[in-house]
């Protein structure tokens, strides 16, 4: 055991208006507390950094910065912009996920979600062909290398619970009520034309496992069909509630008022095509990886060791998605195993009481920000939005109270996916969550949340417990923003669990881990090559970032580093 030294550095101004941005010639001297000596477990994170080459994907198109040029700093143009018109207590904290459908694919689209904050790009592979979500991939990757964006791509799972085929090749098909339709999991002739009013269902159980008088519901509801009878594979049911089918619609069915649950309850989180899907995602490095419908822990782990065996030095996010009744049960330790979880909304509703979706939506977020993971509130935030240009009252509401609940980061589904009006869903979202953010600070209502320690090691103690001061001292001193100096993205993840006032600026030595840090509430992940010497560091971030605009002398910061266990409070010189 060796001993390592905890040193509170103060450069203190003059005066107690830190927040006025004192000049720099007014500075006081340097006041060095004594030292703190105490034993630590000494980890590879006080090792030596080193200097990253970065990937094509983080470096920006300015002429005057390349891979290896270690005098420069990567952020995106939006957030540069953001910074310098607003500043730094303007900048918007709750993260935005847009799943990329027909309606958003091509370059210019896909750059104007960028423009309006898009941070993480999701494909879901329910839909679309793998081709399909490459070129959306590719696309992506050059918006980031040209326009310097940093981001990232999420790759959603079909899963194998029980869907609805394709519609063979039709957007949507009304079911009138009264009607006769046959659902079947008869493989049909793709050269024909299907069989009118008839559903494929992928599930080969399921004629077996439903009965005369079960209520099929679409969707967790939207079309509702009775089942009137039985024959071989095909299942004739009556519609009840009339409604779109979509494609690909989820399906369950209900008896006596509870959600039947038979063999496929039994049907694996992970199908192969599933699999084969992950294979495509680590080929292509995707960010992200969020699983649908997981039912336990034990998924999750499989899934991250199967991602380290095959790439070693890949750091693709494991996401859960919360939908089931299974996954809520086993909510704790499910969390635990994975890098982040999603409420997945959608099918969470089609499976519980929808009155249920609220309180459980509060106690996923709830868990994940004591376990330190990112958290994603999903569908059906802007609905309408998928048909008018402006969201419902009851909508915002909906954003809001998930922007209240600080949620890492809100997403669009349908929305941004084929709606139209993708930009102004987007705008929406990005502004409510401003508006609500600087309510919420105005009102300084902070919320007595308690954060358990998360660390399994005393090193990894001391930096939960150094994050939660300096998020503290910099509510009370009221700083322009947290530096933190981050080569895993660890430390900057547990300063935004604290959810501080000021902006979190993450400097990140790998793009991947900046692109990664895009999906947690209030950090902005800059790319900058750094040393271990934490003096130059500041310096070097102190004169690039001034060359840029994006501070200025006498900006009040507080900085800690997953190098040493410190925190430094200082003004910009
Ligand atoms: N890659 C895609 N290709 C075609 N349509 C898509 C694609 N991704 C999403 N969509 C459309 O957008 C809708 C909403 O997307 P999403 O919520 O991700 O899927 P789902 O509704 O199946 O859960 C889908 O129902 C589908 O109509
Ligand atoms: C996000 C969800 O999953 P998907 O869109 O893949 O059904 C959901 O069910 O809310
Ligand atoms: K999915
Ligand atoms: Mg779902």
């Amino acid at each position: 055991m060796s001993v390592s030294r905890l040193h509170l550095q103060l450069f203190t101004p003059p005066s107690t208006t830190f927040h006025q941005h004192t000049p720099s010639h007014l500075s006081p001297p340097t006041i060095s507390f004594p030292s703190i000596r105490f034993p630590l477990i000494r980890t590879s994170s006080t090792s030596q950094f080193t200097t990253t080459i970065p990937d094509n994907n983080g470096v920006p198109p300015s002429a005057s910065t390349s891979p290896s040029d270690l005098g420069s700093i990567e952020v995106d143009a939006v957030t540069e912009t953001e910074l310098k018109e607003n500043g730094f207590r303007s900048t918007r904290r709750t993260k935005l996920v847009c799943t990329v459908g027909p309606a958003t694919c091509g370059f210019e689209q896909l750059e104007a979600l960028a423009v309006g904050g898009m941070n993480v790009a999701r494909i879901n592979m329910c839909h679309g062909t793998r081709e399909w979500h490459k070129t959306v991939i590719d696309r992506v990757r050059r918006l980031n290398h040209q326009k310097g964006f940093a981001v990232a791509i999420m790759m959603d799972t079909e899963g194998s619970e029980i869907h609805m085929g394709d519609l063979a090749g039709a957007s949507s098909a009304k079911a009138e009520d009264g009607e006769i339709w046959t659902f079947s999991v008869r493989a049909f002739d793709s050269s024909l034309p299907p069989p009118e009013r008839t559903i494929n269902v992928n599930y080969e159980g399921f004629a077996e496992d439903v009965k005369v008088g079960d209520e099929l519901l679409v969707d967790g509801g939207m079309v509702r069909f009775e089942v009137i009878e039985k024959i071989g594979p095909d299942v004739k049911c009556l519609c009840t509630d009339p409604g779109l089918l979509l494609p690909r619609a989820n399906l369950t069915f209900w008896r006596n008022g509870s959600l039947v649950r038979e063999r496929n309850a039994m049907l694996p989180t992970i199908s192969s095509k599933d699999w084969l899907d992950i294979d495509f995602g680590i080929a292509e490095g995707v960010d992200f990886i969020a699983i649908s419908f997981v039912k336990s822990a034990e998924v999750i782990t499989h899934l991250k060791s199967y991602i380290a065996a095959r790439s070693r030095d890949s750091d693709i996010s494991v996401i859960a998605k919360i939908e089931s009744i299974d996954s809520l049960k086993n909510l704790e330790e499910i969390i635990r195993a994975s890098d982040g979880a999603m409420v997945a909304r959608g099918d969470l509703g089609a499976q519980i009481p929808l009155e249920q979706v609220p309180a459980a939506q509060q106690r996923i977020v709830q868990v994940c920000r004591q376990m330190n993971k990112p958290v994603i509130v999903a569908s059906q935030l802007l609905e309408s939005m998928i048909e008018y240009p402006t969201p419902t009252r009851a909508e915002v509401a909906d954003v809001s109270e998930a922007v209240r609940q600080r949620a890492d980061a809100l997403m669009l589904s349908g929305e941004s996916a084929m709606g139209q009006f993708p930009d102004k869903a987007l705008t929406v979202l990005r502004s409510v969550s401003l508006r609500i953010e600087r309510w919420w600070r105005e009102e300084k209502r902070y919320e007595a949340m308690q954060l358990p320690s998360v660390g399994s090691y005393f090193s990894e103690k001391i930096s939960e417990e150094i994050c939660n001061s300096a998020a503290k001292m910099a509510n009370n001193l009221e700083v322009d923003a947290l530096f933190v100096y981050t080569k895993t993205g660890h430390m900057a993840s547990l300063l935004s669990r604290c959810r501080p006032d000021c902006p979190i600026f993450a400097f990140t030595t790998t793009p991947s881990v900046r692109r990664r840090l895009n999906l947690q509430w209030g950090l902005i992940p800059f790319r900058l090559s750094f040393s271990d010497d934490m003096e130059s560091n500041l310096n070097k971030t102190f004169s690039l970032l001034k060359a840029r605009n994006l501070i200025k002398s006498g900006d009040l910061v507080i900085a800690v580093s997953d190098m040493f266990q410190s925190i430094q409070v200082m003004n910009v010189p």
